[in-house]
C-alpha cells in the first residue's frame, strides 16, 4: 500500500496533536511516510511541533517529521494538506464575538456578523495555501476545516474553481455520535444518513440502521424532550456552553419537527435568546483560551519538559477521526459516504445550483460523487436562500472590495435586525480588522 505524506497547515492549532494521534492510530489502513506542520506563527507552532516530535519519535520513528514556516519546505512532496488555520487567532475571534454584542446582536465564531468578519479575514490566506499546494505538490488534495467553512468554500468556488480542495465540518458527525448514543448504537457509522443544508445550517431528513429500519421516530421522540443530551439524568461532562447548545436543539426541533436540526440553527432561529444568555464581556473565545488552548499548550510543555510523551494528555476526537477517514477514503478508494461541503449542481433540485451545500457524498480516489437529495421543503429552502445570499455577498465584497456588498450581507443576515444596526457593526468591524480585510470602497 502506498504511504502518504501529510502537511498540517495551522500546525500550531489546538487540534493538531489530536490529528497526529489519530493518524498514528490508523497507520494500518492509512499508512504514512511523512508528517509536516506549517504555520505562519513560528513561536506558537514550535511548542506543538516539539511535543509532537517527541511523541512521533517514541511511537512511530519511521515517519519523517518536521515543522516549518517556509511554504516551499512545507508543501513540497505532500499528498494531503490538512488545513485548520484560524486567521487572526483567538484575539480576533474575541472581537468577532464582542463587537456585535455592543448592538445587542449575537457574536459567534461562524454565524452572523462574527462569521462574516472571520470570512473576510480567511479567504485570502486559504487561497494562498491552495496556491502553495498547487505550486509545490500539484497532485495533492487539500482537506479543509478552516472556518468559516461556508464562506471559505464559496471563496474557493469563485476563486479556485478547479482546485483539489474539499471543505468539511465536524459538527454533523459530533451530533451523529450523540444520536448513536441516544439509540444505544456502538457507533454513528451504524447509521446511514440523509442530510442537507449549508455549513452550520442543515437538517437530517432520514436516518436508518444498516438493515434499513427508520431510526427517525425514536430520535425525534428523544430530541423533542431532551434535545441532543444523550443521558439527561446523568452528570454532563461536556462544557456548560456546549451542553446548553445540545439542550437547545429541543426548541430548534420544535420549529420544524419533520427533520432533525444542526445545533447551529439556534443562532438563526433564537438570536434574542442567545443575546440574552451571552455575557458581552466573556464570550466563547474567552472560554476556549481559558480551557482548550491552555490545556493543549500545557500538555505540550509537559511533554517537552519531561522529554517523553508516554503519559501525555493530548486527546483525539471526531474532529481528528473525520479528516483521517476522508484522507483514507481518497488514498484507499474506500467509497465511504461522508458529508462534504460541495457545489450544489442540482443535487438539491429546487436550490441555487451554484450554492456550496453540505450533503452526503461518496468519496474515492477520484474525489467525490454527490448523493442526490431531490426537492427540499419551503421552510428550509427559504432560510437557506437568505443565508446563502449572505455568504455569496461576503465573497463578492471581498473580491470587489465593496463596502456596499458587505453592508448588504450584514443586513441580510437573519441575526441582524436592521440596515442601520448592520452599518454600525460593519464600521466597528472595519476598524478591528484593519490589516486583515481588503480595503473597502
Ligand atoms: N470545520 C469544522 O467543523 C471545524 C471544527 C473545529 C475547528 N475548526 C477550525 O479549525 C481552525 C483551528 O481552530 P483552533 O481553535 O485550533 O485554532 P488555533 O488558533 O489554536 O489554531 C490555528 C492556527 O492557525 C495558524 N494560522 C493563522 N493564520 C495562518 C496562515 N495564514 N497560515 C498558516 N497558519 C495560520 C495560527 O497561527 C494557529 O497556530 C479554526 O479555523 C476553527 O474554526 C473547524
Ligand atoms: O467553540 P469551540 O472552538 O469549542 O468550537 C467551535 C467549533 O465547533 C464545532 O466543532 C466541534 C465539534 O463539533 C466537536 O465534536 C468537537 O470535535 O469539538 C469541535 C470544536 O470544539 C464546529 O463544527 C466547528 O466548525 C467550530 O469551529
Ligand atoms: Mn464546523
Amino acid at each position: 500500500m502506498k504511504k502518504s505524506s501529510v502537511v498540517i497547515a495551522g500546525g500550531g492549532s489546538t487540534f493538531t496533536p489530536g490529528i497526529v494521534l489519530m493518524l498514528l492510530e490508523h497507520l494500518e489502513r492509512f499508512p504514512i511516510r511523512q508528517i509536516k506542520f506549517y504555520d505562519n506563527d513560528a513561536k506558537r507552532q514550535e511548542l506543538i511541533g516539539k511535543a509532537c516530535e517527541i511523541l512521533l519519535q517514541e511511537r512511530a520513528p519511521e515517519i519523517a517529521f518536521s515543522y516549518t514556516t517556509d511554504p516551499e519546505e512545507a508543501f513540497t512532496d505532500v499528498d494531503f494538506v490538512m488545513a485548520h488555520i484560524r486567521v487572526g487567532k483567538y484575539a480576533m475571534r474575541e472581537q468577532d464575538e464582542k463587537i456585535p454584542m455592543r448592538y445587542n446582536v449575537l457574536g459567534q465564531e461562524t454565524c452572523g456578523p462574527g462569521g462574516i468578519a472571520y470570512g473576510m479575514r480567511s479567504i485570502g490566506p486559504i487561497i494562498e495555501i491552495i496556491d502553495f499546494m498547487e505550486k509545490y505538490s500539484p497532485d495533492a488534495w487539500m482537506l479543509n476545516y478552516s472556518n468559516p467553512a461556508a464562506i471559505v468554500a464559496e471563496g474557493t468556488r469563485r476563486l479556485r474553481p478547479t482546485s483539489r480542495i474539499i471543505n468539511i465540518c465536524d459538527m454533523p458527525v459530533g451530533i451523529e455520535d450523540r444520536m448513536a448514543g441516544i439509540l444505544g448504537l456502538k457507533s454513528r457509522k451504524e447509521m446511514q444518513v440523509k442530510y442537507y443544508g449549508l455549513n452550520h445550517f442543515g437538517w437530517w431528513s432520514d436516518i436508518r440502521d444498516q438493515a434499513g429500519h427508520d431510526l427517525m421516530p425514536r430520535l425525534k421522540e428523544h430530541v423533542a424532550k431532551h434535545g441532543y443530551i444523550v443521558r439527561p439524568e446523568a452528570e454532563q461532562v461536556t462544557e456548560p456552553s456546549w451542553n446548553d447548545t445540545f439542550a437547545k436543539a429541543k426548541d430548534v426541533y420544535a420549529v420544524e419537527p419533520d427533520t432533525l436540526p444542526n445545533t447551529y440553527l439556534k443562532y438563526y432561529l433564537f438570536p434574542d435568546y442567545i443575546v440574552k444568555h451571552t455575557d458581552p464581556n466573556h464570550t466563547r473565545a474567552n472560554e476556549v483560551m481559558e480551557h482548550r488552548e491552555k490545556n493543549v499548550f500545557a500538555a505540550a510543555r509537559d511533554v517537552i519538559e519531561q522529554g517523553t510523551a508516554k503519559d501525555c494528555r493530548f486527546t483525539a476526537d471526531d474532529h481528528a477521526s473525520y479528516i483521517v477517514d476522508l484522507a483514507d477514503a481518497i488514498a484507499s478508494n474506500t467509497k465511504a459516504r461522508m458529508l462534504l461541503i460541495v457545489e450544489n449542481g442540482g443535487a438539491i433540485e429546487n436550490f441555487d445550483p451554484t450554492a456550496m451545500v453540505e450533503i452526503p457524498c461518496i468519496v474515492g480516489s477520484n474525489g467525490y460523487e454527490k448523493v442526490c437529495i431531490g426537492k427540499i421543503p419551503q421552510f428550509q429552502k427559504g432560510l437557506m436562500e437568505q443565508q446563502v445570499s449572505v455568504e455569496k455577498l461576503v465573497v463578492e465584497a471581498w473580491i470587489s472590495g465593496s463596502y456596499q456588498k458587505l453592508w448588504q450581507a450584514l443586513t441580510l443576515s437573519k441575526t441582524v435586525p436592521s440596515a442601520s444596526v448592520a452599518k454600525q457593526i460593519l464600521d466597528d468591524l472595519i476598524v478591528a480588522n484593519k490589516g486583515y480585510w481588503p480595503e473597502l470602497k
